[in-house]
C-alpha cells in the first residue's frame, strides 16, 4: 500500500487570507504536511509520496519520497495513479485532524473505495484498492463526482463518516476545530495566533491577545 500527498505550498490557502499573510500561511501548511505524514507512519504507512508542485516547499527531514508535477491538481493526480500498482490513499495535505486510527479504519474496509468527505462537498481522503482505472475529479462538489466515477465504474463504495477526519483546513472558521481538537504541530502553531471566543451560537476564533488583530 501507498499514500499520495498533494501538496502546493506556493500561496496556500487563500482562503485563509483574512486571518493569515503569504508567509504565515505558507508556514502553517507545511505543519499541516507534517502532521498528516506523521498520523500516516504512525498507521504504518511508510510508502508516501508527496506530489509536489516544487521540491523546495518539501521540508528535507520528512520520511517521504518527492514527485514533482506541473500546477494542476487533477492533472497530476490522474497522471500519478497512472503509474501505481497497489492499493493508494490519497490525502489532502490540510487534514491535521486525521488520526492514525482512522488510517487503519479506512485502509482495511473490504469496499474498492473508501472516500472520506471534506466539508462543503469536497472529498479529504480516497481509498483506492485499483488505482489505475480511477480519474479523480476534485474542486465543485468532488463528493458527489468521486461517488458517481466509483458507480460507472461498478466498483463498491465506503463513506467514512468522521468529524475529524471530514474537516479540512480551508476557511478561517475551520481553525476553530483545531483549536477545540488539535494535537499536532499545526495546533500549536494557531494557538499562537489565535484564541477561541464563546457565546451564544458556535465556537468562533479571535486574534490571540498577543497580536493586534487580524491582518
Ligand atoms: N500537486 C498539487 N497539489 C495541489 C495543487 N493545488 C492544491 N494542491 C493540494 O491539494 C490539496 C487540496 O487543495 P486546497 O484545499 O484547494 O488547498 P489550496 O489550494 O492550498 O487552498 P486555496 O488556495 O484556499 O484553494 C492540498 O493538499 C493542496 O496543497 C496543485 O496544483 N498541485
Ligand atoms: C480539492 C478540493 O478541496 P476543497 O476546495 O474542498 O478544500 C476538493 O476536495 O475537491
Amino acid at each position: 500500500m501507498r499514500a499520495v500527498i498533494p501538496y502546493k505550498k506556493e500561496n496556500a490557502k487563500s482562503r485563509l487570507s483574512p486571518v493569515l499573510s503569504k508567509e504565515e500561511r505558507e508556514e502553517f501548511v507545511e505543519l499541516m504536511l507534517r502532521d498528516v505524514v506523521d498520523s500516516l507512519l504512525c498507521a504504518g504507512i511508510t510508502n508516501i509520496d508527496v506530489l509536489t508542485t516544487s521540491s523546495e516547499g518539501v521540508p528535507e527531514d520528512l520520511e517521504v519520497n518527492l514527485v514533482v508535477t506541473e500546477p494542476g491538481l487533477n492533472v497530476s493526480i490522474n497522471e500519478y495513479l497512472r503509474t501505481v500498482d497497489e492499493p493508494t490513499i490519497i490525502i489532502m495535505a490540510d487534514l491535521p485532524l486525521v488520526k492514525s486510527s482512522h488510517l487503519k479504519k479506512i485502509t482495511s474496509f473490504p469496499e474498492d473505495v473508501v472516500i472520506v468527505p471534506g466539508k462543503g462537498g469536497g472529498t479529504n481522503i480516497l481509498f483506492l484498492s485499483q488505482p489505475k482505472e480511477f480519474t479523480v475529479k476534485y474542486h465543485g462538489c468532488s463528493f458527489l463526482s468521486h461517488c458517481d466515477i466509483t458507480s460507472d465504474l461498478g466498483k463498491s463504495i465506503r463513506i467514512f463518516d468522521s468529524l475529524l477526519a471530514s474537516t479540512d483546513i480551508d476557511e478561517p472558521h475551520d481553525i476553530v476545530e483545531l483549536l477545540i481538537y488539535g494535537d499536532g504541530l499545526s495546533k500549536e502553531y494557531a494557538e499562537k495566533r489565535f484564541c477561541t471566543e464563546t457565546g451564544k451560537g458556535r465556537v468562533k476564533i479571535s486574534p490571540s491577545s498577543k497580536l493586534s488583530g487580524f491582518i
